[in-house]
């Protein structure tokens, strides 16, 4: 999907929110464990139910591989219902992933060619020419990790190399990638404060920021700091919106936690 696709439904929906598919079989409504695939039951009742309020879907690639090839499955038949039914939804295949260069190409093909997701998450750690092979991929996307949301960002990202914290580094190097117009970045709402610094240096790229709803990261923080003429945000919410509740009308009460965000979103837009 090319960005500009991505703009008009932020525009359209007055969204700019991504629903995280971190589906945890031991959360999910015990109705559907009667379902032959149960995490797709799951995952498709809460995009029928979301689909008009979110812009974006991020299944976090760990949630299936736990399961197995079960869990492959679940994931693939998740990726391709929502590219046949609502094709407009930009897709991130969360898989933090970043390998030298032959690896990634393979990783790259897997999630871009194989599944069609819009985009994945990458690590930046292992430097150009482990990110380079998911960038040759034309109207798809890499989102780098730069100040992540977790505690131990502090650990690296933002300790100084060369006078400047790492994450900034990753940053501005990035920049200098071949293909690097298609590159995101993710930033953690929990980091937010951050934000007027990272814009200096990337003043339009799309940023996906996790850490709303169960991490605490504020939404308002996010945009005072972080957005753009374009918004250039795109705010995942996953446990906050997916588990709301274990009960049949579960899709509805996600969607209900969807249009709250949803709603404080408009209000930028
Ligand atoms: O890359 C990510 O999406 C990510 C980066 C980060 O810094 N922090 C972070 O929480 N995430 C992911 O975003 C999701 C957050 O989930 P909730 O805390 O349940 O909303 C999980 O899938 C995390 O793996």
């Amino acid at each position: 999907m090319e960005t500009k696709q991505l703009i008009e439904q932020i525009k359209l929906k007055k969204s700019f929110l991504c629903i995280g598919l971190d589906v945890d079989i031991d959360k999910i409504p015990s109705h559907l464990l009667e379902e032959t695939d149960p995490v797709f039951a799951f995952n498709k009742a809460i995009i029928d139910a979301t689909h008009h309020l979110a812009v974006a879907y991020k299944p976090n690639i760990a949630f299936y591989e736990a399961y197995g090839i079960k869990g492959w499955q679940s994931l693939k038949k998740t990726i391709d219902y929502i590219n046949e039914k609502y094709p407009e939804l930009f897709t991130i295949a969360d898989a933090k992933r970043g390998d030298i260069g032959n690896t990634s190409t393979m990783y790259a093909k897997a999630f871009f060619e194989d599944l069609n997701f819009d985009s994945v998450t990458i690590a930046p750690y292992m430097g150009k020419d482990s990110v380079e092979p998911f960038l040759a991929f034309k109207n798809k996307h890499t989102i780098l990790l730069a100040l992540t949301s977790n505690e131990g960002a502090f650990d690296f990202q933002t300790k100084d190399v060369e006078g400047v914290p790492l994450y900034q580094k990753v940053l501005q190097t990035s920049k200098s990638y071949k293909n690097s117009e298609n590159l995101m970045y993710v930033v953690g709402a929990t980091k937010a404060t951050y934000l007027k610094e990272i814009r200096n240096i990337i003043p339009e790229s799309f940023l996906l920021v996790p850490g709303v709803g169960a991490q605490g990261g504020s939404l308002d923080e996010v945009c005072k700091y972080g957005k753009t003429q374009n918004i250039g945000l795109l705010i995942n919410s996953s446990r906050g919106i997916i588990y709301a509740s274990k009960d049949e009308n579960f899709a509805q009460k996600a969607a209900g936690k969807a249009k709250e965000l949803q709603q404080q979103m408009a209000a930028y837009l």
